[in-house]
């Protein structure tokens, strides 16, 4: 099965309620679809989120990567040789991680369709069934409160509270929060880097004494800040998950040899896609060091492929955080992993099991 063409669509699906973090507000789910052909007549489909707050990657900068450099070096290679694939995907350019990552999800998916098997069963097997987490936005405290609650009504039992704002506002909120649904549901906190590494030994200690009780508290403070997680481990008992920090494998076996970080969140846009991610689960692993899988707001393409990671690195990928695709107003992807409010159900079809997208915008540049 050789690779022959590589083409771009978009994707735009609009949101339940908008998305808010300390970094960005976004109101759709918009991803960049990758669709790697190949002379046997099957399509591989990845994709690529825009976050360029986050990765410093946009979808011109993703397309410009692979129909440019990375695309070129692959046209003509065999899918049975995969990781060689990945090999020349990850060295033909540095960072584009967004942008490895789509192609490589693209890659897997064949992989899949190759051998006629599911990727999770290929990734070395695990359940179908996962359950993830939800993200309750920042917002003023009656806005949190209601979306937590209609959140735990649909049957999600973890919440993903964002805070990150402004630490006396963010205190406030996450007490209203814990005494309204602390009964019913695991609270974990995101403060996608809004506070520094003071400020968080000040919030988490408040919340301690007040009672709070929080499964962990991720990226506290700037994604640079390496020596602020390792002050704020050094003093709170709440578990401290690395996210923004931790983007490649390097950089996670340093945050775990210097004590700065519980617990490691693995997300296919930070990790450059597949074949890192799994370098990442395996090397926490080693450490005694759980992880997350985690997404950024994007669709079930790209979710489902880091669905299929989780299912199969289930030693050491205990915490999901998938919930990206359950916040659209629909999926428009048939077959393929289904995301129902916190339930997640991975096909037994091929590759990623997709078998076909709505609403797709074919791209060419410029866009
Ligand atoms: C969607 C997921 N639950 C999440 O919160 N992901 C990111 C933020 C993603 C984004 O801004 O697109 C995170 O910080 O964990
Ligand atoms: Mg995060």
């Amino acid at each position: 099965m050789k690779i022959t063409a590589i083409r771009f669509a978009k994707l735009i699906v609009p949101l339940i309620t908008p998305f808010k973090t300390a970094m960005r507000t976004v109101e759709n789910i918009t991803d960049l679809v990758v669709i790697v052909e190949t002379d046997s007549g099957a399509v591989g489909y990845g994709s690529a989120a825009s976050t360029p707050v986050i990765t410093g990657d946009t979808h011109g900068s993703v397309y410009f990567a692979i129909n440019n450099v990375i695309g070129p070096q692959i046209i003509g290679m065999d899918v049975e040789d995969i990781n060689s694939i990945c090999h020349k995907i990850q060295h033909a350019i540095v960072a584009n991680n967004s942008a490895k990552a789509a192609l490589e999800i693209a890659i897997y998916d064949l992989w899949g369709k190759l051998y006629q098997l599911p990727l999770f069963k290929l990734l070395g097997g695990g359940k179908s069934q996962l359950r993830t987490d939800v993200t309750i936005s920042v917002d003023h405290i009656d806005k949190m409160l209601a979306d937590a609650n209609l959140a735990i009504s649909q049957g999600f039992d973890i919440l993903k509270i964002k805070i990150g704002t402004d630490i006396e506002n963010d205190i406030a909120r996450v007490e209203a929060i814990y005494q309204d649904v602390a009964k019913r549901a695991i609270l974990r906190l995101d403060v996608n880097q809004g506070w520094t590494a003071k400020q968080t030994v000040y919030a988490m200690q408040k919340l301690e004494h007040l009672g709070v009780e929080l499964e962990l508290i991720e990226q506290p403070v700037k994604s640079k800040d390496i020596d602020g997680l390792r002050y704020i481990s050094q003093r709170i008992t709440t578990p401290i998950m690395a996210d923004e920090s931790a983007f490649s494998p390097l950089q996670v076996i340093e945050l775990i040899h210097s004590g700065a970080a519980d617990i490691i969140n693995i997300k296919l846009m930070k990790s450059a896609g597949l074949s890192q991610a799994i370098k990442i689960a395996d090397l926490a692993e080693l450490h005694n060091i759980p992880c997350m899988i985690g997404c950024m707001l994007e669709g079930s393409i790209g979710v489902a492929a880091a669905a299929h990671l989780a299912s199969a690195k289930s030693s050491s990928i205990s915490l999901i955080d998938l919930d990206g695709p359950a916040l659209g107003k629909y999926d428009p992807v048939q077959g393929g992993v289904n995301f129902n409010f916190s339930h997640i159900t991975l096909s037994q079809g091929p590759g990623l099991g997709i078998e076909s997208i709505n609403g797709l915008q074919e791209l060419t540049w410029p866009f």
